[in-house]
């Protein structure tokens, strides 16, 4: 045999050995985060026993026990909960790609997201790349968002409109959804629409959303098992869907035969989807179904979580009355008082509109930087982010994260967390005024250093966070400019949190609104 030859397997087979050792050293050297103890196969019985939503007491309870970042294995595999800013920060920023990945997505999702065609569900790959980098290049880019700034305005004269048309105590959170619906729903499909049209586009999505939770069930059986013992709630599911094509793909095609009369029409993001072609697939393009499930996730993740955290906001304004004022007054230290209410500007589209608080205007308040910053601290609209997967075994904080698990950040913990915040539970906008970074400079995605993560972090951090502070800043500076806000009379705002697509006021806001001035 050649020399050269022996010498060359000898090398290989060496380096073999040795990947191999070090490979068993990594995996028998580190242990996984603690956690409580296990059974063999069915895991940890905790789990099966309590609700989900019980799920957070329950980690902070453990937390007190195993630390900030723990194991809990359901069936055979880690699931793993981070409640550290610094370690958040490691995994996702400083080792983003291997965290970056999504589990495989439980039976009924598969049905409702059309083959995973979203962009939260797609796995890292291709089609999560293509996918998110057009949403943020064709839609949330700065310019693209501006081009939108007629719809933000037409919809915020129209819940102006409605507000001064209700009577004195009003609950807010519908008109805050319907609001938050209209603007998504003029991005993703233009602004022609009627308001009879989004009125069933919101009226499908809601049910898609609330649906969810009933459907879960099905996710827990094998998929033969379910379908028999679930007939029933198979069928509704397979209806819904037919009844989201129903009402979107006549939209989508509506909206790209006017596309092709007239070129000029601002972009949707429908108009956006219709030359993607898919990498994994032979580049192919998207199907219409798939589409729908694109457009479904636009209007579904934009919508809660806006009128949600608006809420909130708005909530701890009536209740603390101090922050309010301080707000009121640096707008109108910026563009004066509010006119009167009979000094509409034209009528457009059946809506008069209103002179508002412009976006360039919003851009130089930092209190109601602060305001909004504070109000996604104390309440950031998901308690967790979305469930990450690993997709190589990984050390972090010296513990071994093996390959698929699953790992969840307690993003409410981390803006809670007293080592971090002083009186975290205390709703205090000052604090990013007093202190570095402020709210100007604060750093929301974290990628310098993570001190809260309302909209999550790293590569799979929400692509629309500067849309959805945007959208917050504009409202609720424009809705403090036009009335003020108090509590019923014998009435306390009670900020009791309750769990639903997001954490919502368990008592939603009513409250008094008055016209600055009167006409
Ligand atoms: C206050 C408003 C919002 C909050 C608090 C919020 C929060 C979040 C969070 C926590 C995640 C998961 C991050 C992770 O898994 O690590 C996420 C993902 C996402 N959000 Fe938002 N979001 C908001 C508004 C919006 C809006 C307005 C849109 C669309 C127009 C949007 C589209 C998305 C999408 C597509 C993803 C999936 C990203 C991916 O998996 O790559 N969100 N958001």
């Amino acid at each position: 045999m050649e020399l050269w030859f022996i010498i060359v397997v000898s090398i290989c087979i060496s380096c073999l050995i040795k990947s191999i050792i070090t490979l068993n050293k990594t995996s028998k050297n580190l242990d996984l985060p603690p956690g409580p103890p296990a059974a063999p196969l069915i895991g940890n019985f905790i789990w099966l026993r309590k609700p989900i939503s019980e799920l957070e007491t329950i980690l902070r309870r453990l937390k007190t026990l195993y630390g900030p970042i723990i194991t809990m294995t359901i069936g055979r595999r880690p699931f793993i909960f981070v409640s550290s800013h610094s370690i958040a920060h490691r995994a996702l920023i400083q080792n983003g790609a291997v965290f970056a990945d999504r589990p495989p997505p439980p039976p009924t999702a598969r049905i409702a997201n059309r083959s995973m065609k979203s962009i939260s569900s797609s796995g890292y790959g291709p089609t999560w790349r293509l996918l998110r980098r057009n949403l943020t290049h064709e839609i949330l880019h700065p310019g693209r968002v501006k081009s939108h700034s007629g719809s933000r305005k037409w919809v915020l004269s129209l819940l102006i409109r409605r507000l001064m048309n209700t009577a004195e105590s009003v609950k807010l959170i519908d008109h805050f959804q319907f609001a938050m619906f209209c603007l998504l729903v003029f991005m993703c499909f233009g602004d022609k629409l009627e308001e009879n049209q989004i009125k069933e586009i919101e009226d499908v999505q809601r049910k898609m959303l609330l649906g969810f939770r009933r459907f879960n069930v099905l996710n827990f059986w094998p998929i033969w098992i379910s379908k028999t013992i679930y007939s029933k709630l198979w069928k509704e599911l397979a209806q819904l869907r037919k009844y989201q094509d129903d009402v979107l793909i006549p939209l989508i095609r509506a909206r790209l035969e006017s596309k092709q009369e007239h070129v000029s029409v601002p972009s949707a993001y429908v108009d956006t989807l219709v030359d993607l072609e898919l990498p994994e697939e032979n580049n192919r393009k998207l199907e219409e179904s798939e589409m729908v499930s694109l457009c479904g996730e636009f209007l579904t993740a934009g919508t809660d979580t806006t009128s949600t955290a608006l809420q909130w906001i708005m909530a701890n304004l009536v209740k603390y009355p101090h922050f309010q004022t301080r707000l009121y007054n640096e707008i109108i230290s910026i563009v004066g008082p509010p006119p009167a209410f009979t000094e509409e500007e034209e009528e457009e589209e059946g809506v008069q509109q209103f002179r508002v608080v412009e976006e360039e205007d919003v851009q130089k308040m930092s209190y109601l930087k602060a305001v909004v910053l504070e109000g996604l601290r104390r309440h950031p609209p998901g308690h967790f982010v979305l469930p990450h997967r690993v997709t190589q075994e990984v050390e972090l904080e010296g513990y071994k994260i093996p390959k698929n698990s699953i790992v969840n950040f307690m993003v409410a913990d981390m803006g809670w967390d007293p080592e971090v915040w002083e009186d975290p539970m205390e709703f205090k906008p000052e604090r990013f005024l007093d202190h570095e970074p402020a709210a100007d400079t604060f750093d929301i995605t974290g990628s310098r250093e993570v001190k809260m993560m309302p909209f999550g972090a790293g590569r799979r951090i929400c692509p629309a966070s500067g849309l959805a502070m945007l959208h917050l800043e504009y409202f609720v500076a424009n809705l403090i400019w036009y009335f003020e806000w108090t509590p019923l009379e014998g009435d306390e705002i009670d900020l009791t949190e309750k769990q639903e697509f997001t954490i919502v006021m368990k008592n939603p806001l009513c409250a008094r609104i008055s016209p600055r001035v009167h006409i």
